[in-house]
């Protein structure tokens, strides 16, 4: 059978992690791909100041853009207290179901809904489809070039609130220039960058956290 990677993951999360246990799957995740092939998941260098940003932030609402296998969809829903929404969006419809079957193996299914699509077709239905009213937190994580017209396209929508914590990854690696041009420089955020490293690499990478200011 041709698996692809993604599939792999997930094979080697289904036989080594513990179902129900959301640790477990992270560190069978980094495991595999530290060890065996390496892949985009937000890894544990970068995952602990993601951590520590959603702890400070204790958000209700999340969206992620970019589900990829779910690795930071677990490791974000892990934290979060009963009865919070976290909405995650991703293009393609292989790596939707890996994360699908991950988010669910590690118990966090009710907690998370996986949007397939484009984030320019969902973002805009997340008010009236999806009884967003503003959202809380973001992690920016999919095509470098959409993280600028996205983070626009969510002011465009009123779905920014004084408040609302937006944290994107690979400011560095792969990059996302246009992005940290506008979030420090439009004058409606307030920003502070993580230096850490690219997963499961000793490359410099960072992320960016741009909080709305209303
Ligand atoms: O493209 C990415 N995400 C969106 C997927 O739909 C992505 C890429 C890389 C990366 C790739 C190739 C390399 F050489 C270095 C970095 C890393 C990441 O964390 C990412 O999120
Ligand atoms: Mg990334």
């Amino acid at each position: 059978l041709c698996q692809t990677k993604e599939q792999r993951i997930l094979d080697f999360v289904l036989k080594n992690a513990v179902r129900g246990d959301p640790q477990s799957v992270i560190d069978n995740i980094d495991k595999y791909c530290s060890q065996r092939e390496w892949s985009m998941n937000v890894g544990n260098e970068k995952g602990i100041i993601l951590d520590n940003v959603v702890k400070e932030s204790n958000p209700s609402t999340i969206l992620e853009l970019g589900t990829y296998c779910g690795y930071s969809a677990v490791r974000i829903c892990r934290l979060l207290k009963p009865g919070v929404r976290f909405f995650t969006v991703e293009f393609n419809p292989a790596y939707a179901a890996v994360a699908k079957q991950i988010i669910e193996f590690a118990g966090l299914i009710d907690k998370v809904q996986v949007l397939e699509g484009s984030t320019g077709d969902i973002i805009p239905q997340l008010k009236k489809k999806y009884e967003v009213d503003t959202l809380d937190f973001v992690f920016v994580d999919h095509w470098k070039d959409k993280y600028k017209p996205d983070t626009q396209l969510l002011e465009k929508c009123n779905l920014l609130r004084k408040g609302s914590v937006v944290l994107a990854d690979n400011v560095i690696v792969p990059g996302a220039p246009d992005f940290l041009e506008y979030v420090r420089n439009c004058g409606k955020y307030d920003c502070t960058n993580f230096p850490s490293f690219l997963e499961y690499m000793d490359e410099k990478d960072a992320l960016e956290k741009a909080v709305f200011r209303g």
